[in-house]
């Protein structure tokens, strides 16, 4: 394996995954840290983790054991991929895992690039966008799991804790890979290890990943994973691609537990034309709706692709969360959709796609879910994936809460199929 790398949720590892894909890498997503080594021919191997809300100590420890497995694998050169609109609080999770990673690998001048420009996602002057909004305007504000409150991921960073943060400005970036280089082997001479990155273009992400062809840690969104294939290509590195995408035929359930601006217009749309069951947090407290109820829906309304739904608008999510332990808030979100995806698997379900990073990870978990292959994109950041659940073909497709076009959901059911 030549690139290892840590994905701190299911939906973000599968997004990295795709970019790596479409770099011309042979990708494997693993569900959490293997128990064996990687699969022959594997290139980059993305270990899906559940860190992005949990307590930080949690988020390190587990980190560091999906580090020491792809170690093991002898990577080159380590990736920590976190969402591109930085979800995490003032506790963590980015700043300690990154600062733990960079530890152990005594790493220095550590980019941290959470852009995606293709997505709208830009970092300049070390504030992040989103379009031409601030991320504390861009309705990441009302997530209902790490308000985005604060657009500077310097200040956000240091209050997560650790060393000051050092910044690369555009200047630097827009002068090219040599600049960067330069730059980078300047800041490495100070103990700070992290470094923001202004990154506004595809181009500016791909010369950072051109500049930082030997260090060993990197940190971001996908997009800081343009440039590296090609580092790996100039090397003779690369030696396969991709196998063949095998299309999954069979019944297609949709889940959803995003309560994204993009996911909730996706939900909207979908239940124009198809069967949508919306699931309340009273209905779960109160026992109106379990899982076993809403697998009997599904399966009197098989035909329609349904979707089974808790997104709400930020209104309806604040006033859940007043008051609750959001831990308690997400494990009825979360259980229901795992025992849910537990029985429609069981059910005879072979296509599923699921919206949200924290929904997505209880779900893959739930399925016992061990290793991804990537196919081909649906929409941007989202790959088609296939796996074998209950020894028969499972396709998969995660959806980012912000990613993917109106149509996604009935989108992701052909290209699963296709
Ligand atoms: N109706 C709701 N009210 C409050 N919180 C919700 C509701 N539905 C889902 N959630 C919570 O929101 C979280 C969404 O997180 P996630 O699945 O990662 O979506 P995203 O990818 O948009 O961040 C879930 O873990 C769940 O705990
Ligand atoms: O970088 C991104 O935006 C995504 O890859 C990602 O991490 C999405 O996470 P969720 O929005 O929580 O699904």
């Amino acid at each position: 394996m030549l690139l290892g790398c840590i994905g701190d949720d299911f939906t973000g590892s599968s997004d990295l995954a795709n970019t790596l894909a479409r770099g011309g890498m042979a990708c494997v997503q693993f569900c959490g840290v293997p128990d064996g080594p990687a699969p022959e021919g594997c290139e980059a191997g993305i270990v899906a983790l559940k860190t992005r809300s949990v307590p930080a100590a949690e988020a390190v420890a587990a980190s560091l054991r999906a580090l020491a497995w792809l170690r093991a694998q002898g990577c080159r050169q380590y990736l920590f991929k976190y969402c591109s609109t930085f979800d995490s609080t003032p506790e963590g999770n980015i700043a300690p895992v990154a600062r733990a990673l960079a530890r152990a690998l005594d790493a220095r001048a550590v980019p941290v690039a959470p852009a995606f420009p293709a997505l709208g996602r830009s970092v300049y002057q070390g504030h992040l966008f989103v379009g031409d909004r601030l991320l504390s305007e861009s309705g990441m504000e009302a997530h209902p799991l790490n308000p985005m409150t604060d657009p500077d991921i310097r200040r956000w960073l240091d209050r997560q804790g650790g060393a000051p943060v050092a910044h690369l400005p555009q200047a630097v970036v827009a002068a090219g890979r040599e600049a960067i280089r330069a730059r980078l082997a300047e800041l490495a001479a100070d103990p700070a290890p992290l470094v923001v990155c202004d990154t506004v273009a595809d181009a500016d992400l791909v010369e950072l990943g051109a500049a930082a062809a030997d260090r060993v840690l990197l940190t971001g969104g996908s997009g800081i994973a343009l440039g590296l294939p090609e580092n790996f290509r100039a090397a003779g590195a690369i030696r396969g691609g991709a196998a063949p995408w095998r299309p999954v035929a069979g019944p297609c359930v949709a889940l959803s537990g995003s309560c994204s601006t993009a996911t909730r217009a996706q939900v909207a749309r979908h239940e124009r034309d198809h069967p949508v069951l919306q699931v309340s947090l009273d209905d779960l407290l109160q026992g109106r709706m379990t899982p076993a109820a809403a697998m009997d829906w599904i399966a009197a309304h098989r035909e329609g692709l349904p979707l089974v739904s808790t997104s709400a608008a930020p209104d309806a999510v604040a006033a859940a969360r007043e008051g609750r332990d959001q831990a308690a808030l997400s494990a009825a979100f979360e259980g229901f959709f795992a025992e849910l995806a537990r029985l429609a698997v069981a059910d005879g379900t072979r296509r599923l796609v699921v919206a949200g990073g924290e929904t997505s990870g209880a779900v893959v978990t739930a399925l016992g879910l061990e290793a991804l292959e990537i196919g081909p994109e649906i929409d941007p950041g989202v790959p088609a994936m296939r796996t074998e659940a209950r020894g028969q073909p499972l396709g998969l497709a995660l959806k980012s809460g912000n990613f993917g076009a109106e149509d996604f959901f009935a989108k992701a059911a052909e290209r699963l199929g296709r």
